[in-house]
C-alpha cells in the first residue's frame, strides 16, 4: 500500500498460511486506542464464550440465541460424513447435478464454496419466471435439488420446491429421491419434508441466516456438489484461536476496528473488489454479512462490490468510502479517499469466521444489533398485500417507446416525458457527500449477468458509490440497509415483461405477479422511508434492453 505510509501488514508466525492482511488509516493513534479498547474489553473472547451482553440491553435476547456460529468448525465436522454418504448414494443413482433453491444466507455461502472449488452448482435465488423455468428446463433424470431455508417460510423459497416437484413427478420421478431440505427443527418446511419423506439435514437453530456458511446451509449443498467441506472447517479450525484472542493482532478485532472507526468518522461505503483472491464471489457473500448485520436504525456500512481494482469506486474518489481489496496485498493497492483501506485474503474457511467476528465487533463500535434484520420483513408484507389484493399495481407517468415508467409519491417533475429524463431527474436527487445509488434489476441473472455492467456505467456518470443488485436476491442482503440505513440512496428499480410466465404450483399467483409484487412492494416502502424509487418496467423485447442502456449512459 504504497500510497499510505501508514499501510500496515498484521499477522504473526501464527496465523494460518495464506493469511494476509493489510491496512491504511488515517489516523494510527485512533486505530491503536480503538483495539487496546476492544482488547482491554476482552471482545473477543466474550464472543467466543457467547456472551450475549455485548451489544447492549435492546440486543441481548437476539444475540443469546445467535452466537453458535463461533464453534461450528468443531460442531460441523459430524455433517461431514453423513453429507459424503449422501453424495456417494446419489452419484450411485446417476445423480451428478445440484440446484441449490435458498435465498440470502441459505445460498450465498455454497455458491462461493462451489465457485472457489470450481464444482458446479446450479443457484436458484429468484422469482423470476424465465429464470425458473431455464432451471427446471436442465436434465432432471440427473439432478438432486437442495432446498434449504431456515424460517422454512421463504416464499421464493417455498415456491420453487412446489416448481420442482411438479417437475420431477411431470418427468416420473420420485421427488423424495431427489429433494433433499435444509432446515432449522420444527419449521413449517421441516414438518413438510417429514411428511414428504425428504432427507432432512436439520441446521443449528443458535445461528442466524447470514452467519450460517459453516452450518449444513452451506456444507450441504456444497458437499453434495463435490466442495472439500472438510477443508472448509479445517481452515476455519486453523484461524478460530487468532481471531477470539484478545490480542491486538488479532485480526478480526484489527478489521471490525477498522470499519467501526471508518464509520465513527462518517464512512458509509465499503468498496469491495476481487484483486486476485482464489475465493470467488467472496464479495457477494460479504455483501450479505455487513449490510444484514449493519444497516439498521440510520446506521450502518453499506459493501460496494466491483469486479476489479480498476473498476470505478474503487479508486480514492469519495471520503466516505473505505475499499476492500480482496486478495493478497500488493503495493499499488488503492487507499480511499477518507484514508481507510486494507487488502485480505485467507482460505476461504478462515475467511467465513474472520468476517463474521469482524463485523460483530463493527456492530458493537457502530451500536447496533448485528443479528436482526428489521427492516426485510417490510417488503415482504407489503408483497403480501399486494398478492392478495389488498394494495394496487400503481398507474404508470407515461410510456416512452419500449419502456414504461413508475416513480413512487409523485416526485417526477410533469415536464419529464423521457426515459432519460427520469433517469436525469432521479440523479439529480444524489447527495454529493453521502448518496448512493442502488439498482435493482428484477431479472433472469442467469440469462442476462452483463446487464450488471451498468453499475460501472453509473458509477462513472455520477462519481458517486453505486451498488447493483438482482432482485429479489438483493432484499435479501443489501435490502436491510437500503430501508434500515442512513437515507441516503436513489433507487433504480428495472422490471421487465417475461417471455412466459410460470405458475406456482398450488398458489393463486404466479412467478412473474409474484415477482413483481416484490418490485413494487419494496418501491413502495422504500417511498415510505423518503427515498425517491423510480421503476423502469421493459416490454421484454431486445428494444427495449437498448433503450435502458442509452437511458444510462
Ligand atoms: O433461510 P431463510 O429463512 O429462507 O431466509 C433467507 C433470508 O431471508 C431474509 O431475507 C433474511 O433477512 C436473510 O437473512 C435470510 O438469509
Amino acid at each position: 500500500m504504497s500510497q499510505d505510509e501508514r499501510g500496515t501488514p498484521v499477522s504473526d508466525d501464527d496465523t494460518p498460511a495464506g493469511f494476509e492482511l493489510g491496512l491504511a488509516y488515517p489516523d494510527a493513534e485512533a486505530l491503536e486506542a480503538a483495539i487496546a479498547d476492544l482488547v482491554e474489553e476482552r471482545v473477543a473472547s466474550r464472543i467466543a464464550a457467547h456472551d450475549a451482553t455485548l451489544w447492549g440491553p435492546d440486543a441481548e435476547e437476539e444475540a443469546a440465541k445467535r452466537l453458535d456460529w463461533v464453534d461450528l468448525h468443531v460442531t460441523s465436522a459430524s455433517l461431514v460424513p453423513q453429507i459424503e454418504e449422501l453424495r456417494a448414494e446419489l452419484n450411485d443413482r446417476g445423480v451428478h447435478h445440484v440446484v441449490l433453491c435458498g435465498m440470502g444466507g441459505s445460498s450465498l455461502a455454497p455458491e462461493v464454496i462451489c465457485a472457489t472449488d470450481q464444482v458446479g452448482l446450479t443457484v436458484l435465488d429468484s422469482s423470476d419466471p424465465d429464470m425458473v423455468r431455464g432451471v427446471l428446463d436442465g436434465d432432471l433424470s440427473s439432478t438432486a435439488v437442495v432446498v434449504s431455508s431456515k424460517s422454512g417460510g421463504t416464499v421464493e423459497t417455498d415456491s420453487q420446491r412446489r416448481a420442482f416437484e411438479a417437475a420431477f413427478r411431470a418427468a416420473d420421478i420420485d421427488p423424495s429421491e431427489r429433494i433433499v431440505v435444509v432446515t432449522d427443527p420444527g419449521s413449517p418446511l421441516d414438518d413438510l419434508a417429514s411428511e414428504s419423506g425428504y432427507r432432512v439435514f436439520h441446521a443449528d437453530p443458535g445461528v442466524g441466516g447470514r452467519y450460517s456458511a459453516l452450518t449444513a446451509f452451506g456444507l450441504v449443498p456444497s458437499g453434495l456438489a463435490g466442495a472439500d467441506i472438510a477443508g472448509l472447517l479445517e481452515d476455519a479450525g486453523d484461524i478460530a484461536e487468532d481471531v477470539t484472542a484478545d490480542d491486538d493482532t488479532n485480526p478480526a478485532l484489527v478489521l471490525g476496528a477498522l470499519l467501526g472507526l471508518a464509520n465513527a468518522g462518517g464512512v458509509d461505503k465499503l468498496v469491495l473488489a476481487e484483486a486476485g483472491t482464489a475465493n470467488r464471489g467472496f464479495a457477494d457473500w460479504a455483501e450479505q454479512l455487513v449490510a444484514e448485520s449493519t444497516g439498521k436504525t440510520g446506521h450502518g456500512i453499506l459493501p460496494v462490490v466491483v469486479a476489479s481494482p480498476e473498476s470505478p469506486n474503487a479508486t480514492a474518489s469519495t471520503s466516505d468510502e473505505v475499499l476492500g481489496m480482496l486478495g493478497p496485498m500488493r503495493d499499488d493497492h488503492p487507499v480511499a479517499a477518507s484514508g481507510y483501506g486494507f487488502a485480505i485474503d485467507a482460505p476461504l474457511g478462515a475467511l467465513f469466521l474472520l468476517w463474521e467476528v469482524a463485523t460483530a465487533v463493527a456492530g458493537r463500535m457502530i451500536g447496533i444489533n448485528p443479528f436482526d434484520q428489521p427492516d426485510v420483513e417490510s417488503a415482504k408484507q407489503a408483497a403480501r398485500d399486494m398478492l392478495s389484493g389488498g394494495s394496487a399495481e400503481p398507474d404508470p407517468v407515461f410510456t416512452d417507446d419500449a419502456i414504461t415508467v413508475f416513480d413512487t409519491s409523485g416526485w417526477l417533475p410533469e415536464d419529464v416525458v423521457t426515459v432519460s429524463g427520469a433517469v436525469a431527474a432521479l440523479l439529480d436527487h444524489l447527495d454529493p457527500e453521502h448518496g448512493y445509488v442502488a439498482v435493482q434489476a428484477y431479472l433472469d441473472r442467469l440469462a442476462d449477468p452483463a446487464l450488471a455492467g451498468v453499475r460501472d456505467t453509473l458509477a462513472t456518470r455520477t462519481g458517486r458509490p453505486t451498488t447493483f443488485g438482482w432482485g429479489p436476491r438483493f432484499l435479501h442482503s443489501t435490502g436491510q440497509y437500503h430501508k434500515g440505513g442512513p437515507p441516503t440512496g436513489v433507487f433504480l428499480q428495472v422490471t421487465s415483461e417475461p417471455a412466459h410466465d410460470l405458475a406456482v404450483p398450488g398458489r393463486d399467483f404466479s412467478f412473474g405477479e409474484f415477482l413483481l409484487a416484490q418490485a413494487v412492494g419494496d418501491g413502495q416502502v422504500l417511498a415510505g422511508h423518503g427515498r425517491p424509487v423510480l421503476r423502469l418496467h421493459l416490454d421484454g423485447s431486445s428494444r427495449a434492453r437498448e433503450e435502458l442502456l442509452e437511458a444510462l449512459g
